[in-house]
This record gives C-alpha cells, structure tokens and sequence, in this order.
C-alpha cells in the first residue's frame, strides 16, 4: 500500500458562470515524497488546477472534490484558506518579482512571513531566514538577506522564493513553470532542489509544459489537453511507453540534452482547442495521427495496466 494521499483531485470541474467548462473532469493525487508532474501546452488547464488547489479562483464555480491533508477544501471560506496558504500549501511561479515586493529587502519579507504563522521574535525569524536561504544553496545567506530583490541574479532570486516558500514548513509545494525563466544550468540547480524538497517528504505539484522537466524531476506525471486529463501514471513507465497520442507527441517535442539540436523538431500540427470550442467527442481527435470515427465519442478515463490511466480509444476493451 502506497503512502497516503497529501492531496487528492477528485472530478474537479471547473467553469465560468456562461456555463463553459475550463476544467472537466479532473482526478489527481500526490502523495507526501511524491512530485506529480502537471504537463500540457498553452491554455491545457495546468495553472487553473494549481489555482484552484490554493484556492485562487474567484468567479469560477467549482464542483467535485480537493481533499488536503482528508480535509475538503472546496467550500471553505476565504479565512480558512488563508490558514492554510503558507502553513499547509505554498506556491511559487516563474518570475520571483511577482513573490517579492520589489521596495522591500528579501530577508525582511521572508521574516515577515515566517512571523505570520508563528509568534517567534525578529532576530529568531531572521535566523531561520539565513538557514532557509543557506539550505537553498544561497551563498553567504546572511548579506543576501539583506538585499533587494533586483539586486540577486535571476536563479538567486528563485531559489530565495523558494526559501520564502518553505519558510513555513508546507507539506505541499506547487511549483507553476518555475524554471522557464532560467538558463540551462540554473534550470538544473533548481531542479535538483525541487528533488531534495520532494525528498526531505513534502508533496510537490510541478506545473510544466516541458516533459524533459518532469523526467528529471517527477515521480508522476499527468498529461492535460484542453482542461483534461488524457494520462497518467508513473514517469518512469509513461516514459518508457507513453499510451496517449499527445503524450507521444509531447515527448517526440523534448529537445536533446546533448549533441547538436535538430534542425526542426517534431511538432504537433494545429492548436489546441479553446474551452468554448471544445470538440464533442475526443478533444485530441483534430490534431490526432491516429483518428478514427469512434472518436467522435468522448472516450472515458481507463486504466490499461495498475496505476496508469488513459482517455484513447485505442485502449478501448
Ligand atoms: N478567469 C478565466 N476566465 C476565462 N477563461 C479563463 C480564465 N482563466 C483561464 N482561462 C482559460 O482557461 C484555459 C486554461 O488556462 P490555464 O492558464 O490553466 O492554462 P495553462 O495550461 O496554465 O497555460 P499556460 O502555460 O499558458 O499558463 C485557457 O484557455 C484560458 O484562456
């Protein structure tokens, strides 16, 4: 029996008050030392599940189930979920400027948000900011704590969001596209840290539209398309033997870490529906190589072998 679930999606449907769904459907968990990979192109639904999931959706009707900690999230009130933003779950995006008040010294707005969630003294407050920032492989944390947010390098400030982050000790971390931003090599450093967090027994969710990103750092993995998941499973089997067309397409789509980079990858002909446009049937089936008439029948979520899923009709019984 696997670890309990720290969060658990389950038929999360999401819509705007016209009616139109942007989210159908949606079942996810991620256990605690587990990183559950969220891929998808532009506009799949990847940043509206991590939003919903921190409770960052006002105008949308939500239904189904988002379960943290066995606890039901949806429905609860705007102080409850201020509770637990920090404490419980926290969230870090591409660009750190968007975390950090560009007026203020990073150190005074990590401090601040550790003496939010626990009556510690400044100088105590501070101690952890310097340690935190220590653990996230910034050099000399003390004099990097005091300073501005533009004054740290791209990959310096991430990793000081992060600290921030972590500050309170959440069991979930999701992480949306935080490394898009960043070089290769700093990529790689962040990636690493994102595994030791995944490691030290926090859940993560990484929102990505890079498949190479979750290889190196997922241990689950779901593919969205247009506010649906199409599959999910392991990494190291979806990997091996992706089932979904797009997910094929999506991995033929990695570039190679080594040697020189083709002339033109393989791209996936044609775009992605828009939520209002979405096709009856399979929502993949316009771009799809493999589509056939029964496609023109929404296929249901199976599971073709223990812990994976896929909406195919190629794995129709
Ligand atoms: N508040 C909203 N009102 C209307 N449509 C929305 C709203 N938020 C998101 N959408 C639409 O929902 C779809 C999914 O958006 P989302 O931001 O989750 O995509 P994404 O997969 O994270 O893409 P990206 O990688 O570009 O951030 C998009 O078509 C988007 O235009």
């Amino acid at each position: 029996m696997g670890a309990e679930a720290l969060l658990k999606l389950h038929h999360l449907h999401l819509e705007l008050p016209t009616g139109t769904a942007l989210l159908e459907d949606v079942s996810l968990t991620v256990k605690r030392g587990d990183a559950l990979g969220v891929v998808g192109e532009s506009g799949s639904g990847k940043s509206l599940t991590a939003m919903s999931v921190m409770g960052l959706l006002p105008g949308l009707k939500a239904s189904g189930s988002i379960r943290f900690e066995g606890r039901e999230l949806l429905g609860m009130k705007d102080r409850e979920w201020r509770r637990l933003r920090g404490a419980g779950m926290a969230m870090i995006f591409q660009d750190p400027m968007t975390a950090f008040l560009p007026v203020r010294s990073i150190g005074a707005q990590i401090d601040e948000q550790i003496r939010l969630h626990e009556p510690v003294s400044r100088r105590e407050a501070r101690a952890r900011t310097v340690a935190l920032l220590g653990r996230m492989g910034v050099p000399d944390p003390e004099a990097a704590a005091k300073r501005y947010p533009h004054q740290l390098s791209g990959g310096l400030r991430q990793r000081a969001m992060i600290a921030m982050a972590l500050s309170c000790g959440p069991a979930l971390l999701i992480a949306d596209e935080p490394t898009t931003a960043l070089d290769v090599t700093v990529q790689a450093q962040i990636l690493t840290l994102l595994c030791e967090i995944r490691d030290s027994g926090a859940g993560v969710m990484l929102i990505t539209h890079d498949m190479g990103v979750v290889a190196q750092t997922c241990t689950h993995v779901a593919v969205v398309y247009s506010g649906l998941v199409v599959e999910q499973g392991p990494v190291a089997a979806v990997m091996a033997l992706p089932l979904h067309p797009y997910t094929q397409a999506l991995l033929e789509a990695i570039p190679p870490l080594d040697g020189p980079r083709p002339d033109a990858l393989p791209t996936i002909p044609g775009r992605p529906p828009t939520p209002d446009a979405r096709p009856e049937g399979c929502v993949f089936a316009p771009r799809c190589r493999y589509v056939r008439p029964d496609c023109a029948v929404r296929p249901a979520l199976r599971e073709p072998e223990e812990g994976r899923r896929v909406a195919c009709v190629l794995y129709n019984a």
